[in-house]
């Protein structure tokens, strides 16, 4: 388990691009490192700034595309291209204006593709893909993300996991179903906790007045059950990156005033 650290800029845009400037700099390490990189996108406000962010900045380009394999860390079970699937989101913020290879875009089922409306077989798959894609190198039956990105929910949810629900006390499964999340749509479907922490580095998005009691909660001391955002962290790093209204009610020594 890696200890949370914490970076606070200035406002939400300045988030974005900051978060986005280091996501292509890891990316670009990971695949002169690795060959290839691999990174869990996030749904939700935060996410999708994001990407915009990255879409917009002229360094994307020194990124290979080719050799990056995208995941999700949820999806909310819907049709293929249904506006509010976090992935039709991401590929209208990034996707489709950068040269992937569709191969390594791995999304999660729609509630009309080929499991239909079961979304524990959709959940099934997409933990069977994951573990198709996980080398002897990874310890489990997920690859060893290189970035893992959440956004933080208002009641400190992140991916799919919500506060007492099934889904955040998993702990055999990769991938679940989720049912009756208080956020709609209330089928969805999530990577755990186990799986989230298979990551090199987590990063958790938290921008907006209406996420600084969620950051206040899960960097105190709450539990993972009570508040999910709690229960996420990297193998190597975990980081919370955070806007000033974010940031507003977390106890000032929990960071480093110098943030921009
Ligand atoms: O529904 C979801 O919400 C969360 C947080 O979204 P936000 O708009 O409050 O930032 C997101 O992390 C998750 O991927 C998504 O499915």
């Amino acid at each position: 388990m890696s200890t949370p650290q914490l970076v606070v800029h200035r406002d939400k845009a300045l988030m974005a691009q900051a978060a986005a400037a280091r996501l292509i700099t890891k990316i670009v390490d990971a695949q002169a490192s690795r060959g290839s990189a691999s990174v869990v996108l996030t749904g939700g406000r935060n996410g999708n700034g994001l990407l915009a962010a990255l879409a917009a900045a002229p360094a994307r380009d020194a990124i290979d595309w080719s050799r990056l394999d995208l995941w999700w860390g949820d999806e909310r079970f819907l049709p293929e291209g249904d506006p509010e699937r976090n992935v039709t989101q991401a590929r209208e913020a990034l996707l489709d204006s950068v040269p992937l290879d569709p191969k390594r875009v791995h999304a999660m089922p729609a509630s009309d593709g080929p499991f239909g409306a079961d979304v524990e077989a959709a959940a099934s798959s997409y933990a069977e893909e994951l573990a198709r894609a996980a080398g002897p190198e990874n310890h489990g039956s997920v690859p060893t993300f290189d970035v893992l990105m959440l956004g933080v929910g208002p009641d400190t949810h992140v991916a799919s996991l919500f506060p007492e629900l099934p889904a955040v006390r998993e702990t055999d499964r990769s991938v679940v179903g989720v049912h009756g999340a208080p956020k709609p749509p209330p089928t969805r479907v999530t990577l755990t906790l186990p799986a989230i922490r298979a990551a090199r580095e987590v990063w958790l998005l938290a921008a907006g007045e209406d996420k600084a009691r969620a950051a206040a909660i899960a960097l105190s001391g709450a539990g993972e059950i009570q508040a999910p955002a709690a229960g996420a962290y990297g193998r190597s790093r975990t980081l919370w990156l955070l806007d000033a209204a974010a940031a507003s009610q977390l106890p000032r020594s929990l960071y480093p005033p110098a943030s921009a």
